[in-house]
């Protein structure tokens, strides 16, 4: 089999040497790994960005740079289709085919495979952008992703440096005929910062608010963005934002950092009852947290985040007269179990949960519910409207009252100032200030919405992770044979006990993670049922 570009292929990939031998996988974060590892990979993904544009008969696909959290010697590659979402699911094994050819012959044959597979004409015109974050070995790798653009023929835009949000709201742009907004990073700061300006009129001001930003990409983002709004409106501290010191990105800080350890970030001088936030490294996760009168840290997570966020546009979509507005949740299994009570009972909205990952959660929300509110534990996520809401917000309500009328105007200016592609920290970061100075809560109100379960989340490095087989949104185990029972023997011998096991999409681990009404109770559940895991088998046949 052959396609026009098998020549060009063949050449320009002689330039980008797969490492021998090595297996890769396009896993929940596209590929990750050691930078040094990744320029094959990169040169492949080009490739198959624009079979992905040429099947969507040339619509722009987005091709980001970055491995978020992870040290700054890792990079990685992630696919963005056409409405801002992550890429289609069954279009992962492509991926994973073109980077683990193993020779040049290998490489075309997959290429034309693909092509056949999805009756590609190599004709259409192929729209590809791409950008990265900041680490060193970004440019090497962008003209890796350059020479496999231009092998097959893409039309492509280079954005530069941008948080991975960032890169996914220009490619909603680009394929909704600038009915999304204007497709640049200025036409990104404007459309938020318009949205907030709006939201915060006649709000009080609520004191400065503290973001590290993991010395990443989202530092200079959040300077710009800062330029666009008064500091009468909201005044912004920005620190750990070196990008020229690579070795300092994601070290001792940012959100990963926060949420994991959950302490302060060293070095971060705190007053009490302060409003402090995290972003990772690509920013598109956050978390909130302060310090107490008494010193003590309370970490604000994705689950807080979420049950404002549900609270807040709850009360909203009641208050414009919207009350058949279904408002609902999504969460994984690693949600607290205290955030999932507060929703369903206290909140009485509804939670669904899903298997981790970004793309499992936006699916839920997107399908389910009119707006759904859907958030990691870790701080990635965002709010959804659906398009029977938009319509109602936007003309298909009329107001019964003035009342009525502002609340459809603040739900109005969310839709603009959440972001609708993906999880983005700076949008979240705007939205927790905006629900905040609207319910005039402080983070010691907010914090007290409910009071986490403790909980322990531990690391167990297995021979084989794939034998560990959920269901239940990864809840319980049908394999190892045998192995959920002796769980639940476990968790049953403790107050409030839960407790799970699965095997991490992105570590060659096993995680468990328990909670229970002590700390004490919640560490031990999490190492009793990490012995069960590390001496689990599969019966020989
Ligand atoms: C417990 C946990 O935080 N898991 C993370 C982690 O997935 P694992 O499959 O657990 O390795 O990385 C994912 C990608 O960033 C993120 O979506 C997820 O929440
Ligand atoms: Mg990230």
């Amino acid at each position: 089999m052959s396609t026009p570009f098998t020549d060009a292929i063949r050449t320009a990939s002689q330039a980008h040497v797969k490492p021998e031998g090595k297996k890769f996988s396009y896993g929940t974060a596209g590929f990750r790994m050691k930078a040094e590892l990744l320029e094959s990979v990169i040169f492949r993904v080009g490739l198959l960005a624009a079979i992905r544009s040429r099947k969507l008969g040339g619509k722009t696909i987005g091709v980001m740079i970055t491995a978020s959290h992870n040290p700054p010697e890792d990079n990685g590659v992630k696919l963005v289709d056409p409405m801002g979402e992550m890429l289609e699911g069954s279009w992962e094994k492509y991926g994973t085919q073109l980077a683990n050819a193993e020779t040049e012959d290998d490489l075309v044959e997959a290429f034309a495979q693909i092509c056949e597979e999805q009756k590609i004409n190599n004709e259409t015109a192929a729209n590809v952008v791409y950008a990265r974050d900041t680490r060193p070995s970004g440019p090497l790798l962008v003209r890796a992703l350059e020479s496999g653009l231009s092998a097959v023929g893409a039309n492509s835009v280079d954005y530069n440096i941008l948080t991975t949000p960032q890169l996914h709201y220009i490619v909603r742009c680009l394929n909704s005929d600038g009915l999304y907004g204007t497709p640049s990073e200025a036409g990104y700061y404007e459309k938020l910062a318009t949205a907030f300006i709006k939201l915060m009129e006649n709000k009080a001001a609520l004191g400065p608010v503290t973001v590290d930003c993991a010395n990443g990409v989202g530092g200079p983002s959040l300077r710009k963005l800062a330029e666009y709004i008064p500091k009468e409106v909201l005044e912004f501290n920005i620190v750990n934002d070196d990008v020229d010191s690579p070795a300092k990105l994601n070290h001792q800080c940012g959100a990963d950092f926060v949420k994991t350890q959950q302490k302060l970030p060293p070095g971060l001088e705190v007053t009490p009852l302060g409003r402090y936030a995290s972003l990772d490294g690509d920013a598109d996760r956050i978390v909130y947290y302060f310090t107490a009168q008494d010193g003590t840290f309370h970490l604000l997570d994705g689950d807080k985040i979420a049950s404002l966020a549900a609270s807040f546009l709850g009360d909203l979509a009641k208050a414009a007269g919207l009350g058949n507005i279904k408002v609902g949740v999504v969460q994984t299994a690693y949600a607290n179990g205290a955030s999932t009570a507060f929703i369903e009972k206290s909140l009485r909205l509804p939670v669904s949960v899903t298997a981790t990952g970004v793309k499992h959660l936006h699916h839920e929300a997107a399908t389910k519910y009119d707006i759904g509110v859907y958030f990691e534990a870790n701080g990635h996520g965002t709010v959804l409207f659906n398009s029977n809401c938009l319509y109602l917000i936007q003309k298909g309500h009329e107001p019964k009252s003035p009342a009525e009328a502002t609340a459809l105007e603040y739900l109005r200016s969310l839709t603009d100032l959440i972001n609708q592609a993906v999880g983005d920290a700076l949008s979240d970061l705007l939205f927790v200030e905006v629900a905040l100075a609207h319910k005039s809560w402080s983070v010691n109100e907010w914090s007290g919405l409910y009071t986490d379960l403790p909980n322990r989340l531990v690391r167990v490095e297995v021979e084989d992770r794939t034998i560990f087989q959920t269901t239940d949104a990864e809840r319980k185990l049908i394999s190892p044979p045998g192995i959920q029972e002796l769980i639940d023997a476990c968790v049953g011998k403790y107050k409030q006990g839960r407790s799970f096991a699965r095997a991490s999409g992105t570590e060659d681990a096993v995680r468990v993670y328990a909670e229970a009404a002590s700390k004490g109770e919640a560490d031990i559940l999490a190492y009793k049922v990490a012995e069960v895991v590390a001496a689990a088998r599969m019966p020989s046949s």
